[in-house]
């Protein structure tokens, strides 16, 4: 896939659907919908949700109706669907089931014969689903150290690879890929493959992947796009034509548009991802530095420390609200994790409350243990998903199931 965009990840949404109104900030943008997406006959302030199946149609030849048939599309999806092209600079966006449906709905572009690259850490699910297509599908999967762009480039093969598939940062170590390298690279050396990221950790409001050349961004909606973890979502953006049309193919043929509920919830959840992400991470920098402090090592973007610091700085406008830090000793995480209060111990991220978890016992456990050892996953790794509390009772939180668990919590003034 040709690119010709070289414009910054931090730009502001573009003014798709907007008239000739001047394009608004990104926070501006998030919560205006565009009221004509939607042509309500009574005014409604909120996008209504048309929870049917089937639309009745004027003709026998169905040819008058925009609409026949939720599957194929749904007035309510449609509205979450313009916003989120909006929000991403999208040719076109589609919001699926879950995140895992985003990432099958793409998987569904690769062939029999042709391969994947995808990082060494990522997302136990997107790990497990990897390996199916790779057992079932004759789809060959190399997973490299997205870290170095020459580990990548070393893998591309100009016939075979198909997808180059990243996640930066990496969950859970919070690994950085230098997206804007790698997409230049694969566009030059291999004409015919897709660059897809996995922006679920930094969210549309901090990383635009697709103005870095991308060609699918993907997120999982159940996290930070809704926010308080009352739906499961997929959204998935195009950043060509002709890959909206395979990727809308696929989701109308297999069956995995969202409804109209939870695009709805969708829809009112992104709205307020602008406050929601910047609380959230000005919280995780106070608790990265606090838990750097105490001499743990901290994975989180934000802290001068990490070893791609610079970079992260150059793709992205924040280091978001995700971190992992190790505490050396498994035993010692397992007290540090079950005696904090405040923080739930729970899988995912994103939400406006603070989890705690380990993720080689939960979120990633559905990657061999040898496998983990392979890829140097800490087994003692304690991942924090910072929310919107007030920072001191998050870090006097912290503070007591370290000390719980036996750590001698320094004082910082
Ligand atoms: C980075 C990342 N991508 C994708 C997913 C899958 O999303 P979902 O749970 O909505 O299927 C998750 C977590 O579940 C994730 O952490
Ligand atoms: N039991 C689930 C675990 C979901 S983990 C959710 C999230 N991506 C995270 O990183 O916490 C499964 O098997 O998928």
């Amino acid at each position: 896939m040709a690119v010709d965009s070289t414009s910054s990840s931090t730009a502001v949404a573009a003014s798709a659907g907007s008239g000739s109104r001047p394009p608004y900030h990104l926070a501006t943008e998030l919560v205006h919908i565009d009221s004509e997406i939607v042509k309500d006959n009574y005014n409604a302030a909120s996008v209504p949700i048309y929870q049917t199946a089937t639309f009745k149609q004027r003709a026998a030849d169905g040819s008058e109706g925009e609409y026949d048939y939720s599957r194929s599309g749904n007035p309510t999806r449609t509205a979450v669907e313009v916003h989120m092209a909006k929000i991403m600079t999208a040719e076109r966006a589609f919001v699926v089931s879950t995140g895992m449906t985003a990432l099958d709905v793409i998987l569904r572009l690769v062939k029999s014969g042709q391969e994947v690259i995808a990082g060494d850490d990522l997302y136990g699910g997107t790990n497990r689903l990897l390996t199916y297509v790779s057992q079932f599908n004759g789809v060959k999967v190399h997973n490299v150290d997205t870290t170095e762009v020459d580990r990548v480039v070393e893998k591309l093969d100009p016939i075979k690879t198909r997808l180059v598939l990243l996640e930066s940062p990496t969950n859970p170590m919070i690994k950085i890929a230098d997206i804007r390298k790698i997409a230049a690279k694969v566009h030059e050396l291999c004409p015919s493959a897709l660059v897809v990221v996995d922006n679920t950790m930094m969210s549309p409001y901090l990383q635009n992947t697709l103005a870095m050349g991308v060609d699918i961004e993907y997120h999982s909606g159940t996290k930070y796009l809704s926010g308080h973890h009352d739906l499961m979502a997929g959204v998935i953006g195009c950043r060509t034509k002709e890959v909206s049309d395979l990727v809308y193919f696929v989701i109308n043929a297999s069956g995995s548009g969202l409804g109209p509920l939870d695009s709805w919830l969708l829809l009112r959840g992104v709205k307020t991802l602008g406050i929601r992400m910047e609380k959230q991470q000005s919280n995780a920098i106070l608790i990265a530095n606090f838990l750097e402090s105490q001499g743990l090592k901290v994975h989180f973007p934000g802290l001068e420390s990490h070893p791609q610091y610079e970079l992260h700085k150059s793709l992205s406008s924040g280091p978001g609200a995700v971190l992992s830090f190790e505490t050396g000793d498994v035993g010692l995480s397992e007290r540090i994790v079950e005696s904090a209060r405040l923080w739930s111990i729970s899988v995912s991220f994103g939400c406006v409350n603070s989890l705690i978890s380990m993720p080689c016992k939960m979120s990633h456990s559905s990657i061999p243990a040898e496998v983990r050892k392979q890829r140097h996953l800490p087994e003692d790794l304690i991942r924090l998903c910072v929310g919107i509390e007030h920072p001191d009772d998050l870090i006097n939180d912290l503070t007591h199931a370290l000390e719980t668990a036996g750590v001698a919590v320094k004082k910082n003034n």
